[in-house]
């Protein structure tokens, strides 16, 4: 039976939300759960409520209503730093001018249990990502693909159950996010870590996710796999996000095979 249950219970559990700004419903009452080790994207166009969404998970905004819950947990009320939540920002937020290994270790500061081992436990989180060879590189240095591995091996050492991704490529050209793309779908594979990956960009979502949450007027209007997302969008709103956002594509690539 308790095998049963650990399974059956969600990594993450979301139920009810809601928030007004300036009494308009940015969250109209939205529920989800994401299971353990599963990578998520929540999907939508600007303004539909993602950073809202991701605030209030990791506790840097309270909620008007509903709960979430961490292993069963409500940690609705918790301090962000109470949450065994990670977070990977746009531009990574590292230090330029510091090290690889600085930067890593710097993320250990005000843990008093583990500081005076922050050397060893950067090391271990820096080798698993491929990084030791860099270690003692500055910052500036890296490519990008090594500076989104620096900031995830800054967030894995504080042991998040699970970690988010802020529009972590959006700044980038092309290339480089198709790289980093693949990159980062292999760090989940082998970390097995859950994650949840905040997004407007379509080919994104379905080329990382296990599942994509396609939200929009602050609600959601579907969570399913890629595949079911494309043959069975739930409503109109889906169908035309998903249409769209190919044509843009088409369009692009059209203009490419012209030049
Ligand atoms: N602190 C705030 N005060 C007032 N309105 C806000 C605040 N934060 C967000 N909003 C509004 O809430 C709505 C949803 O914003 P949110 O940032 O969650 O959208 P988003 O989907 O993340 O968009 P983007 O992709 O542009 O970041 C927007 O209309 C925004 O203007």
């Amino acid at each position: 039976m308790e095998v049963l249950m650990e399974t059956l219970t969600p990594k993450l559990s979301v139920r009810g939300l809601k928030k007004d700004f300036d009494e308009k419903g940015v969250l109209r009452g939205i529920d989800f759960d994401v299971l353990d080790g599963e990578f998520l994207s929540i999907l939508g166009p600007s303004g539909c409520g993602k950073t809202t969404t991701l605030r209030i998970l990791i506790g840097l905004l309270e909620p008007d209503a509903g709960t979430v819950s961490l292993d069963g947990v409500d940690i609705t009320d918790a301090a962000p730093d109470r949450r065994s939540m990670g977070i990977v920002f746009q531009n990574y937020a590292l230090f330029e001018n510091m090290t690889v290994r600085g930067n890593v270790e710097y993320a250990l500061r005000f843990d008093n249990e583990r500081k005076g081992r922050r050397r060893e436990i950067a090391e271990k989180a820096l080798a698993q990502l491929g990084l030791s060879s860099q270690i003692d590189k500055p910052i500036h240095e890296l490519s990008g693909g090594q500076q989104q591995r620096v900031s995830i091996a800054r967030t894995l050492v504080l042991e998040p159950e699970i970690i988010l991704f802020d529009e972590p490529m959006s700044a980038l050209d092309v290339e480089t996010r198709l790289s980093m793309r693949a990159e980062l779908k292999d760090i989940q594979k082998r970390l097995g870590t859950t994650m949840i990956y905040i997004t407007h960009d379509q080919e994104e979502a379905f080329a990382l996710s296990d599942r994509i949450m396609v939200m929009g007027g602050g609600e959601i209007h579907q969570l399913d796999t890629p595949e079911q997302i494309i043959s069975h969008p739930a409503d109109e709103y889906v169908a035309d996000f998903v249409n769209k956002n190919l044509r843009i594509k088409m369009d692009s690539l059209a203009r490419f095979m012209g030049r």
